[in-house]
């Protein structure tokens, strides 16, 4: 993706070796001034000479305009490709994920890599290559100008690699220190009712300013190494101009050099060794952007192909779960154990256990928002890989434990925010999804109706009203597949009859349903129930069958109807 941009950084370089070829037209003039104007008082020369330096300089300032309006637009191309991908890349993988695996922000470490590719750095290092040329220039004025400006430099690098030593590791660990303290800050804020009342507000602020103490002990320790290297920088290159110009003066004195020679070879060891200074001074930006670059490739690495898929037909409802196995990453705990259940068009299965069974788990499993360490899901027979993951979850009604819903009007809610410009049905399947579930009435007593707003998080709602707008989002379009958790949590009694005729429904038009539930209310309408208990199948038979087993004093298992 870098590659996309090379143009624009081609075009970067040339408009910098033409800068830097025009740097030299002071140097040209104070050479001409001193050995030619002065002695033979020419001022017309003068004059033709001002004339010539302020087009030059004019040239100068508008080719280094454009090199930084190229940039910024290679920023902009940059993030267009970038961004795009990274974000899409970021849902896909969290859900894929399995469970356990923290949150990174690799949209974060781009714009840092953006930033440093299109700023100020990326000119020194464009200036770089110059500095062999000015060194070049110095030795033909003076064989011993140019041996100096050859010994600045290399000095000078030694103390860019020093500085790069030395950075590395705290900076590294400060950028680690940042993410995990504004994260820790994002988490906090969402809760911040909760921290309000329950007093934890101290108890937060301590543990917020550590996590900063951290994170700003490490930034100081990467100043204090690149500023100690920086003014060591700054000093060598002060004392190398003045030194230029004192060599210079022996040089004239000895009548190697002409006098215009002793302040033209200050100037030009000056451009020679500045792109050094200024890299030693934006190093920081170039070792972050390198981890940062790390970053994204190791994540693209890690993230799963967008090949294109043959278009499987719409499903049927039919979901077959073989064998699967989910583990807990850190602590290598198997959530779910070598399950296996299938359930068909126009079926509905109801998962009951204790707390911490696994009956969540497996819902996200089977509606493909984690992925399973072992085992297959296939719906309509075809393994969850061989399904377009998005062309299959418009298939899926899913209704997540913590609810998820986002800023943004009910109907986009409910219409899992389809573009209305590329769909005209939206609206009318928006309301046949909240009709089904009861809904409608409610969503119609809000003050803009469908279009009431929701604030972060689907903020505006009571829980009963969040838990009904999500169940309408799972049954928008009817999909084949209906995965449901603990769906009757927040709702009323009205609210429980109205699902269970949406549950009636939707097996009647032959969706395959999977419902996990507490309350007993919800076993009405279903086949069959699966008991998990500590993530593997305790039980597993037709309604009545295991309801009676698990009402005996001690059940017997019951014989799989799998
Ligand atoms: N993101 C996660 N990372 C690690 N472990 C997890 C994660 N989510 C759930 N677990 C573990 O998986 C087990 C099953 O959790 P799950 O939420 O599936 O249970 P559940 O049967 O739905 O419980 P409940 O009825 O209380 O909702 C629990 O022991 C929990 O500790």
């Amino acid at each position: 993706m870098i590659g996309a941009v090379k143009r624009h950084f081609l075009w970067a370089a040339l408009f910098s070796a033409l800068a830097n070829l025009l740097f030299l037209a002071p140097t040209l003039y104070m050479l001409q001034i001193y050995d030619r104007v002065v002695p033979t008082r020419g001022g017309t020369t003068l004059a033709f000479l001002t004339l010539a330096l302020l087009l030059a300089f004019a040239t100068l300032s508008l080719l280094e305009h454009v090199r930084s309006r190229i940039l910024v637009r290679a920023s902009i191309g940059l993030d267009r490709r970038l961004a795009r991908t990274l974000i899409a890349a970021t849902l896909r993988q969290q859900a894929g994920e399995g469970i356990g695996r923290t949150s990174r922000q690799p949209i974060r470490e781009c714009d840092q890599l953006r930033q440093t590719l299109t700023g100020p750095a990326m000119f020194a290092l464009f200036d770089a290559p110059w500095t062999p040329i000015y060194i070049l220039v110095c030795a033909l004025i003076h064989p011993l100008i140019g041996l100096m400006a050859l010994a600045g430099s290399l000095v000078l690098v030694a103390v860019a690699w020093a500085s790069d030593r030395a950075t590395r590791q705290p900076l590294l660990q400060a950028s680690a220190a940042a993410n995990l303290s504004y994260g820790s800050q994002e988490q906090t804020m969402q809760g911040a009712e909760a921290v309000r009342a329950l007093g934890m507000r101290g108890a937060m602020v301590r543990r917020h300013l550590a996590e900063r103490e951290d994170m700003l002990g490490w930034q100081a320790e990467a100043s204090f190494a690149a500023g100690s290297r920086m003014a060591i920088s700054r000093f060598l290159r002060n004392m190398l101009q003045s030194g230029a110009l004192g060599l210079g003066a022996l040089l004239a004195i000895d009548g190697q050099i002409s006098g215009g020679a002793i302040f033209a070879s200050s100037f030009l060891l000056g451009r020679a060794v500045a792109p050094v200074d200024q890299l030693v001074g934006s190093w920081r930006s170039f070792v972050a952007a390198r981890a940062s670059h790390g970053e994204i490739m190791a994540w693209l690495d890690g993230a799963t192909d967008d090949a294109p898929q043959t278009s499987l037909p719409r499903p049927k409802g039919r979901v077959d779960v073989e064998r699967v196995t989910v583990e807990d990453s850190h602590s290598q705990r198997l959530i779910l154990n070598n399950l296996s259940f299938a359930i068909g068009p126009g079926e509905m299965v109801a998962v009951i256990g204790a707390s911490g069974a696994g009956k969540s788990t497996l819902a996200r499993l089977v509606a493909g928002a984690i992925a399973c360490d072992q085992g297959e899901i296939r719906i309509d027979g075809a393994e969850r890989s061989q399904w377009d993951g998005d062309a299959l979850a418009a298939h899926i009604g899913y209704m997540p434990q913590q609810l998820s819903l986002f800023a943004g009007s009910i109907r986009d809610n409910i219409a899992r925010f389809a573009d209305p410009d590329a769909d005209e049905r939206i609206d009318a399947d928006v309301i046949a999804a909240a009709q089904l579930c009861g809904a409608h009435g409610m969503i119609l007593r809000l003050p803009q109706g469908y279009d009431t707003m929701l604030g972060w998080g689907g903020m505006g709602l009571s829980m009963g009203q969040t838990q009904r707008i999500a169940l309408a989002r799972a049954l928008f379009r009817d999909p084949a597949v209906l995965i449901l958790d603990e769906p009757n949590a927040h709702l009323d009694s009205d609210g429980e009859a109205q699902l269970i005729a949406a549950l009636a429904s939707a097996k009647a038009r032959g969706a395959a349903i999977m419902v996990t539930a507490h309350r007993t209310g919800l076993l009405g309408p279903a086949d069959r129930i699966l008991v998990l208990d500590n993530g593997r199948m305790r039980m597993s038979g037709p309604r009545d069958q295991v309801l009676g087993a698990l009402a005996r004093p001690r059940p017997a298992p019951v014989a799989g109807a799998a």
